[in-house]
């Protein structure tokens, strides 16, 4: 069930939004939207959504960024959002490694913990689109919609859950871009796209 009228929508970054790199995003300059993202994005919160991002970035942890950086991107990403017409509602990032043991890194459900007390809400039913299997298994230990997408790694993800299925993902909507997902997303809430 969806909470009385609050439309959510969760979205990994890297990969989904931006451009991914296996050297990692590490800039301003590197961060690059993937075509139709931005006005996705734009598109959802026009149409009521509340847009939020969930994102592990181990690059705080290793060093290869600081969160100057990480700020500016996301600076960008709101940016351009407005550009389109559109408001990205917030960003909710790990910037812990993969040794540290946390909480909040995918697929560890903390970050969507801490979105659903940010907006006092469930993220049951809540669409979350995603690259890689961690950010579908975040969404499915919350009870998400997990939404995968060809870009960034998920060519490979469909091929991975293609070999190796995954209780829960084995009939996963898959769509060539989030600019894809689109009317399957807004129709997650009963409104025709
Ligand atoms: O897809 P989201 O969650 O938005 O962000 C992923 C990034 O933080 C980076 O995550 C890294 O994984 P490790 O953190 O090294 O396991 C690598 O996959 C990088 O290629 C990738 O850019």
């Amino acid at each position: 069930m969806t909470n009385s009228g609050f439309k959510l929508v969760i979205l990994d970054r890297d990969g989904v939004i931006n451009e991914d790199s296996d050297a990692f995003v590490k800039s301003v300059d590197e961060w690059i939207p993937i075509p139709g993202s931005i006005e996705a994005i734009a598109e959802l919160s026009r149409a009521g959504f509340t847009v939020v991002v969930a994102t592990n970035q181990s690059g705080l942890s290793r060093g290869l960024f600081d969160l100057d950086d990480l700020e500016a991107m996301h600076a960008k990403l709101a940016q351009l959002v407005e550009e389109h017409g559109g408001s990205m509602a917030a960003v909710f990032y790990c910037p812990h490694g993969p040794d540290d043991q946390c909480n909040c890194r995918k697929p560890k459900p903390g970050l969507i913990d801490a979105i659903e007390a940010e907006f006092d809400t469930s993220a049951e039913g809540v669409p979350l689109v995603g690259d890689s299997l961690r950010d579908l298994e975040a969404g499915l230990t919350k009870g998400c919609l997990p939404i995968l997408v060809r870009t960034g790694k998920g060519a490979l993800t469909e091929q991975k859950l293609k070999q190796f299925p995954v209780d829960g993902l084995v009939d996963v909507k898959v769509f060539d871009s989030l600019w894809d997902a689109l009317p399957f997303i807004k129709d997650v809430y009963g409104q025709a796209c």
